[in-house]
């Protein structure tokens, strides 16, 4: 079984105006409300792909409760811990001109609902997957997926950790089986830009000689770049097509990979599975759909 976990979940508040105005009164031409949070729209995408896995993390206050009804709508499978204070996050995506995101800080996570993570997560079986992605919401320190890898040393269990700065390097040293920073990411990783090929090839090195036993490092419209295990290094540019939303392109490639890695067991196929995710929830208004999925990866060599 896939776990993945989002400390952070959130409701996206998706805005499309013609032209955003900074200083001035904007009015919306559309809006939609879809869950969100990393670990979710992965849980999303791989129940969409016909790969069952549950959804941990924590909510509060009423839109907890909404994101909670909204993911049991479409089917998806839930563990969450509900907190007594605290209201789960609204994030604003505007799509104007250029896509601009504000995501909030989100509640407080006490000591109390994170004991109660942690022992949801020693359930955790030998062979089962965890994917811990997002950011870590206020009360949680910066190296709480590190603990929590930590805490399941030993058992068996695979982490694929979608995350930024501290939270990732802290988990590298668990050997994780799979991390995907974007380019921006690794930049920051890395204390400088990447402006080629190589660079990127050196940043995805890097983060092997930290404990990652494979690096998928995303760059967007360029597709991405996977070194597996074995040191293979696997470049795939990507489809070309409307972009619509990229918001949760990142999290669909990290279900596609892990979809296709199932399927097959082979690196290749699960980046080709990884990219053709990627890229159709960039050419969808909110997460893709199974069909949208396969129609690009039968463009993918
Ligand atoms: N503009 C785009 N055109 C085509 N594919 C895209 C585009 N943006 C994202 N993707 C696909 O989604 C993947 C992840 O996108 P990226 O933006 O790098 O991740 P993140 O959301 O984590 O920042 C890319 O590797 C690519 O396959
Ligand atoms: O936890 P963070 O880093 O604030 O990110 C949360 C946001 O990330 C998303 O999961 C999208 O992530 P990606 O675009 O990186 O795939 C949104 O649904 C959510 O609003």
């Amino acid at each position: 079984m896939i776990y993945t976990v989002t400390c952070n979940p959130a409701l996206d508040y998706v805005v499309a105006l013609d032209c955003l105005r900074v200083g001035a009164l904007n009015r919306a031409s559309a809006s939609e409300v879809q869950p969100g949070g990393k670990g979710i729209n992965v849980t999303t995408v791989l129940h969409r792909l016909g790969v069952e896995s549950t959804a941990l993390g924590f909510v509060g206050g009423f839109t907890g409760r909404a994101l909670e009804e909204a993911l049991a709508g479409q089917g998806i499978r839930t563990d969450f811990i509900v907190l007594t204070h605290g209201l789960t996050r609204i994030n604003i995506k505007i799509k104007a001109e250029k896509e601009s995101e504000i995501n909030d800080s989100g509640p407080v996570v006490d000591e109390g609902a994170w004991s109660a993570l942690e022992a949801r997560l020693l359930g955790l079986k030998r062979g089962d997957v965890l994917v811990l992605s997002g950011s870590a919401p206020s009360g949680v320190p910066s190296d709480c997926y590190g603990r929590l890898l930590a805490l399941l040393a030993g058992r068996g269990v695979e982490a694929v950790v979608d995350a930024s700065g501290p939270l990732l390097l802290e988990a590298l040293r668990y050997r994780p089986f799979l991390v995907k920073p974007n380019r921006q990411e690794l930049e920051e990783l890395m204390g400088e830009t990447l402006s080629d090929e190589a660079a990127l090839v050196r940043g995805a090195y890097w983060l092997r000689e930290k404990g990652a036993r494979s690096v998928l490092v995303s760059l967007a419209g360029e597709g991405s770049l996977l070194l597996d295990e074995a040191g293979g290094l696997h470049r795939r540019g990507a489809p070309r097509g409307t972009v619509r939303n990229s918001v949760g392109a990142g999290d669909a490639m990290v279900a596609g990979f892990l979809a296709g890695w199932q399927r097959t067991g082979d690196y290749d196929q699960a980046h080709r599975w990884g990219v053709a995710a990627g890229s159709a929830a960039a050419f969808s208004t909110g997460l893709p759909s199974a069909r949208d999925v396969a129609a690009l990866l039968a463009e993918l060599p």
